[in-house]
């Protein structure tokens, strides 16, 4: 049966109402969209639920300033969504008002459309999804982002794929989440997507993530490039719990943030550029991606062919993200460079550093700034510093970082502070990191340094964020003071975000001492065991049965086959990956080529043969320090973007970009 989606029926629809009624953020209105959708879901009836917001609601505000940026339009439509109920009636969950924009990307008539439906989510269900996760905050994973290299602090609710979504110990959380969430994407979310966007299937991934005044303040700019059609619902409300949030752009560095309340939903496809930076305040979003299929067996080749091949350069660039080989890849990539269009200028540019024709990246570098890319002047500033032209480097460095982007502003902040370039200025050098600590984390830790001693106040807010986002050295010093005072629960889970053998004994050891530790880092601790063991590694073995003797086994599964996965390489998208970082740290060995992929759903990943252990003295050697959390980047496809983070990782090696096929089987222990 057919679903129905009204559009732009302003003459159709329904009056809007008494104004009590249009306000949907009134508790009356709140509940009558909870009452009235149950309502409607039990007898199966038409009962519409009205949540048409008024024009004082933030959204609508926006779109009818005058100053929207240039590259963008907007619209409104009226909407009437419906789902087939039982019996053959229709029911209509659903009346609201839509705000659409498109998104023109510079020298492509390509527009990026993306829907705002104000108030889809009612306050209570928001405030019901957040609340369980606000009581167990250790729950969320810890794991390395692909986009940015950072902790992701998300939870997964569901996931085709993704490893990290299965477990014993939060699968009660998961499924309260489940709970509430699984009847809105049902009478909501999946009605309107559907009716969009007809190819769209099922939800393979739903996760949320929160973004903490300690923690993690921004989502660098990317495309959701595994995802046919994204949806991001905004659990809180810019302007009252936060600054900023969710902005679209297009990469010039200008961002216009969507200044979204909670319940307001985003719908989008991969061609929106689009990223977070929160600014002020915590906020938390749920996202869910639709694959084109049932099966959650992407179908991303596909997509936007027919307009690559009738050369439009921002689909090329999408299809060469996409690509299934290395030489599809860069012929999509340079089709779409050679018509000018900035952001593949700037990804041919990376392909090519990574091939070490950096002459030949900066090129395209230039190309690519000149074209207003502004990630292209911290690249292109990288390449002048390694040619000895400081003042050009700290030049690019300034434009980047004056028009936003946050590896150019740490950047600046380092050459103020060292004078490379520019006149010593330790004012402006913090001035330059602390915007920079919303973005990268060693810009968190130097911020933290460039304070005054001791830490309290604002040194350590930057000391405990670096930590939380990852940094070593902020890890151990944040730890410090607790293990002085003895504070040992507290010390547990940054013993195991240390991730190193002797902070691993000193867990066991506290465990054994008496010391409570969450489930679910005890569940994570012994599963690294358990991996580690798996693997050969004989100490870990005998850690984990210490543990296991003086403590009920919590995690008593075969091992995780997580550190055991082989990543099906699709060469290609190595260097068309929006996740390329220069910094990346190896920590993976590449082993033997491997055969077919086994996994359905997951078509990146196969299960490994059994590995010989990693040998830690080579890559040692190598003067490499291997973390596990690379190996938890080889998440299969609900994270594809750690996917392209772990292309990223392993074109360090030596034949990796050559062969099509390679086994990414463990990282070290050390
Ligand atoms: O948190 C958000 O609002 C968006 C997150 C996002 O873009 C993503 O996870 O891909
Ligand atoms: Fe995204």
């Amino acid at each position: 049966m057919e679903q129905r989606l009204a559009v732009g029926r302003s003459a159709s629809s329904p009056n809007p109402g008494s104004p009590a009624q249009q306000d949907a953020r009134t508790p009356q209105a709140e509940q009558r969209l909870l009452g009235n959708a149950a309502t409607a879901a039990a007898f199966g009836g038409a009962c519409a639920v009205d949540v048409r917001p008024d024009q004082s609601h933030a959204i609508l505000q926006w779109r009818s300033q005058e100053r929207l940026p240039s590259f963008l339009e907007t619209h409104t439509e009226e909407l009437t969504l419906s789902r087939p109920g039982v019996w053959g009636f229709f029911q209509e969950p659903w009346l609201g008002r839509a705000v659409v924009g498109h998104v023109k990307w510079p020298g492509a008539s390509w527009r990026a459309k993306f829907t705002v439906l104000p108030s889809l989510i009612a306050k209570q269900e928001a405030e019901a999804m957040k609340e369980p996760l606000i009581a167990a905050p250790e729950d969320f994973d810890e794991d390395i982002d692909g986009v940015d290299r950072m902790v992701t602090y998300e939870f997964i609710i569901s996931s085709a794929g993704a490893e990290k979504a299965h477990d014993p110990v939060r699968e009660p959380l998961r499924q309260k989440l489940r709970d509430i969430t699984e009847p809105i994407i049902r009478d909501r979310i999946a009605p309107f997507v559907r009716a969009r966007y007809p190819k769209a299937g099922a939800v393979c991934h739903s996760m949320i993530r929160r973004y903490l005044e300690n923690e993690r303040r921004s989502h660098d700019t990317h495309w959701d490039i595994p995802s046919y059609v994204s949806v991001v619902v905004s659990l809180d409300s810019a302007g009252l719990d936060f600054e900023g949030g969710f902005f679209v752009t297009t990469g010039s560095g200008e961002k216009s943030f969507l200044p979204l309340q909670r319940g307001d939903t985003v719908v989008h496809q991969s061609d929106l550029l689009h990223g977070v930076h929160v600014k002020r305040g915590d906020r938390w979003s749920w996202a869910m991606w639709f694959q084109d299929s049932w099966d959650c067996s992407s179908r991303a080749e596909s997509w936007w062919q027919l307009e690559a091949e009738a050369g439009d350069p921002v689909a090329q660039t999408l299809r060469a993200m996409r690509a299934s080989t290395q030489e599809e890849s860069w012929t999509w990539l340079q089709s779409a460079a050679r018509q000018s269009f900035p952001r593949a200028q700037l990804y041919l540019g990376k392909a090519h550093e990574d091939r070490g024709a950096t002459q030949t990246a900066a090129g395209w570098y230039e190309s690519a700034r000149h074209g207003g890319e502004v990630d292209a002047c911290f690249y292109l500033g990288l390449w002048e510093q390694q040619q000895g032209n400081l003042s050009g480097a700290a030049a690019l460095f300034q434009q980047g970082a004056q028009a936003g982007e946050g590896k150019a502003m740490a950047e600046l902040g380092k050459a103020y502070r060292d004078g490379q370039g520019v006149p010593k200025d330790p004012s402006l050098a913090r001035q330059w990191l602390e915007k920079a600590a919303d973005f990268t984390v060693e810009a968190m830790y130097l911020s933290h340094l460039a304070q005054a001693s001791p830490p309290e106040g604002s040194a350590a807010l930057f000391l405990e964020r670096a930590a939380r986002m990852g940094h070593e050295e902020a890890i151990r010093k944040f730890m410090e003071p607790l293990a002085k005072a003895k504070r040992w629960e507290e010390v547990m889970p940054w013993l195991l975000r240390l991730e190193s053998k002797a902070a691993l004994s000193q867990f066991v050891k506290l465990r054994k001492a008496g010391v409570p530790a969450q489930p679910f880092a005890e569940f994570r601790a012994q599963r690294l065991l358990a991996d580690l063991a798996h693997q050969g590694f004989e100490d870990a073995r005998q850690l984990l049965q210490e543990m296991r003797s003086a403590m009920a086994p919590i995690y008593q599964e075969a091992p995780s086959p997580m550190l055991c996965k082989a990543v099906a390489l699709q060469a290609g998208a190595l260097y068309a990956s929006a996740a390329t970082l220069p910094h990346a740290s190896p920590g993976m060995q590449v082993t033997s080529p491997m055969p077919q992929p086994v996994h359905a759903g997951s078509p990146h990943m196969v299960h490994a043969a059994p590995t010989p252990a990693p040998a830690p003295p080579t890559l040692a050697a190598q003067g490499t320090r291997p973390r596990l959390g690379v190996a938890r980047m080889v998440s299969p496809m609900g994270r594809a973007m750690s996917t392209s983070a772990l292309h990223a990782q392993v074109r360090h090696f030596p034949g990796a970009a050559h062969a099509p096929v390679q086994t990414v089987p463990a990282c070290a222990w050390k």
